[in-house]
């Protein structure tokens, strides 16, 4: 797989002239529309003709020195979730296709776009953001990173978003993660992903799957690349991120729940990053986490995501429910059931339990635990819906544990060059967004050994 740049160094080559904005926008481009690739799959829409004219203008603002940053031109996707203004906001379904064209742009793509990154099209995702597998019946499931010949999943529900980057289709992604939507498909397809505390970038403009829990953040090559985005989708000034030295990190590993049940390759990934951690000098220290217990069953009758989402729902399902992704409708109709009284216990036992878990993860620097429990399936393994179900909470258990406790949380690849992906996740409280970042540009390079 080829070796595409970080946005460090698309910066530098754009400010030394050894590249424009408009060649790379066509370089994606015609990765995008390369038959033999994922493009057809990635991407819901592509945007060429309004690609190519804001790099145009980009490259006419370098020239007189007036990028509206150094990242100005830099082509990035965009999931299907968001509106950008002048098309349909489709969230992976058919069910909005007669839907007006969004008059304006989401408050995280205008963002984008003021600090001059170019939207090069729409990703591909599960339908409505449920499922951390990646499977669209759709529009088709674009192949994960993982042995291409066979077809395996690319992790949801930013898929496409994912597989742009991973593929040089974009040079970044915006994501949004829920139950673990960047970090599952970024842990699939060896690329970073980071889940922001929840209420750090602003949800207009976005199809909303949990309010309460939906998290909007980036999908990139590396630490700095989702730092720098992060930082413009939070609207903050993008400052150089400083990595902590591994010698002296406090980690803490839950030994409750996170290490049940991994495919082999994960374990052996994950212990093989503690040990190299530890030889650096962490201090890796694991613990029980009991609170994590209350998780499930907090969660028995389909937890925020089928309450919230069955209030947005109910209308179009009850219209459009026919065609609806069958594995997605369930779930969502799973909130039908649901009283405002088990929806009111759900928002105190949460509160309850962010609380505890808060108290617990203070001494250390951060939690540190496997961020799926198993390696990206085989697409033509999970036709059988048990399959897909038991695959599919595999997949989103862990992340899942950090949404829930209002953590902020990024993944990071851990297995060696060759080998089967597997994501390593690094999580802490809500907040902590900022010292995530650090202790994992500090680890970035040691755990990967
Ligand atoms: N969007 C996501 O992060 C996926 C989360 C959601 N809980 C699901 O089950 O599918």
């Amino acid at each position: 797989m080829p070796d595409f740049p970080t946005l460090a160094k698309l910066a530098d080559d754009l400010e030394s002239g050894r590249t424009t904005s408009r060649k790379l926008v066509e370089a994606c481009l015609a990765r995008i529309a390369d038959p033999a690739g994922e493009g057809q799959r990635t991407f819901i829409h592509v945007d060429k003709d309004a690609a190519l004219a804001t790099a145009d203008a980009m490259d006419g603002l370098r020239k007189v020195k007036a990028a509206p940053s150094r990242y100005a031109g830099i082509p990035i996707s965009i999931k299907d979730l968001f509106d950008i203004r002048g098309q349909v906001t489709r969230a992976g379904s058919r069910a909005l296709d007669d839907s007006a064209p969004a008059d304006q742009d989401a408050a995280t793509v205008a963002r984008l776009r003021k600090a001059g990154f170019v939207v090069i099209g729409r990703t591909n995702m599960t339908e409505f953001a449920y499922s951390g597998i990646g499977i669209n019946p759709h529009y088709g499931t674009p192949k994960g990173a993982w042995n291409r010949a066979e077809g395996h999943v690319p992790g949801g529900s930013s898929s496409g978003a994912a597989v742009s980057v991973l593929d040089g289709m974009a040079h970044g992604a915006l994501g949004t993660d829920t139950g673990g939507s960047c970090r599952i498909p970024a842990a699939f397809n060896g690329i970073v992903g980071y889940k922001p505390t929840q209420r750090r970038v602003p949800l207009d403009g976005s199809v909303p799957l949990s309010f309460s829990l939906d998290s909007i953040g980036p999908l990139a090559r590396s630490v700095s690349c989702c730092a720098i985005l992060d930082a413009v989708l939070a609207n903050e000034p993008i400052v150089p991120l400083k990595p902590r030295a591994v010698k002296g990190m406090r980690l803490a590993v839950p030994t409750t729940i996170a290490l049940d049940d991994l495919d082999a390759d994960v374990a052996s990934t994950f212990e093989r990053a503690l040990k190299s951690l530890a030889d650096h000098g962490a201090v890796i220290e694991r613990i029980e986490m009991a609170e994590f217990h209350d998780i499930g069953p907090m969660n028995a009758k389909g937890g925020f995501a089928a309450s919230e989402s069955y209030a947005w729902h109910r209308y179009l399902i009850a219209a459009k429910g026919d065609i609806y992704d069958p594995r997605v409708s369930v779930r969502i109709m799973r909130g039908e059931a649901q009283s405002a009284a088990d929806y009111i216990d759900l928002l105190n036992e949460r509160r309850s339990l962010i609380a505890r878990v808060n108290a617990r993860v203070a001494p250390y620097d951060a939690l540190m635990l496997p961020t799926t429990a198993n390696t990206p399936p085989k697409i033509s393994d999970l036709a059988d819906d048990k399959a897909f179900t038991r695959e599919n909470l595999r997949a989103l258990r862990n992340c899942t544990l950090i949404n829930m406790i209002d953590g902020c949380a990024i993944s990071l690849p851990a297995h060696r060059e060759g080998d089967v992906p597997v994501g390593l996740m690094l999580a802490g409280a809500g907040g902590s967004d900022r010292r995530i970042f650090e202790l994992a540009a500090g680890m970035e390079a040691v755990i990967r050994v």
